[in-house]
């Protein structure tokens, strides 16, 4: 993509480096300067990003073609907030305990908005700020966490391969071979690959 076009995903997903306040965790909690990340630098780390046509996901061809290539066949949806999500506070709770899953977690925002937060390679808080139409892709083994931002309310789709498994493995669970393999194609060889970029340039 050249310089001068706008990824047009930027309107519905944004990433920034987070502070280490422990202020009300629905805030942006933004760096001072702030620090943005890139989706390209989201996609080193597993995260993948499309936006989407939320208004109209049920007749979308662009979401049909992704869950044809990438076997979505499980679909359904989760609503956020106090009137809609049964033990609301025990799930928000939940939800922000640093976590992996052994299969990928893949979040479609239909309506509102919320803070998907990842680890990158050094171990630093991301926070991912997913709007309606924006659609990411965790992958297994990454460790992350979910929060409401201070607008309360997200509905999200939840696209899965075959028969969902939602178990949230809480930090430390690197033992798993989920994490491994996590760590081996998206820490160590994103590191090298680094390396030798930061070198040549
Ligand atoms: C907006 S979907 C709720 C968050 C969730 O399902 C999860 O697993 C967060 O890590
Ligand atoms: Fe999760």
């Amino acid at each position: 993509m050249g310089s001068s076009c706008k990824d047009d995903r930027e309107e519905v997903i944004q990433a920034w480096y987070m502070d280490d306040s422990d202020e009300d965790q629905r805030l942006p909690h933004h760096r001072e300067p702030k620090e943005f990340v890139s989706l390209e630098q989201l996609a080193e780390l597993g995260v993948l990003s499309w936006r989407l046509d939320a208004d109209n996901y049920e007749t979308d061809e662009k979401l049909k073609k992704i869950r044809e290539e990438r076997g979505y066949s499980y679909m359904d949806f989760c609503e956020v907030c106090p009137e809609k999500l049964p033990n609301y506070e025990e799930k928000i709770k939940n939800f922000f305990e640093e976590h992996l899953h052994t299969d990928e977690e893949i979040r479609y925002c239909v309506a509102g908005s919320g803070y998907f937060d990842v680890r990158d390679r050094n171990d630093a808080w991301i926070r991912v700020l997913v709007k309606k139409g924006g659609m990411i892709v965790l992958p297994a083994g990454i460790y992350h966490r979910f929060t409401l931002d201070t607008d309360n309310y997200i509905k999200a789709m939840r696209l899965f391969i075959g028969d969902p498994i939602w178990t949230p493995f809480n930090r430390p669970h690197d033992h798993l071979p989920a994490r491994k393999e996590y760590v081996e194609n998206f820490v160590h060889k994103e590191a090298a690959n680094h390396a030798v970029n930061t070198a040549a340039a």
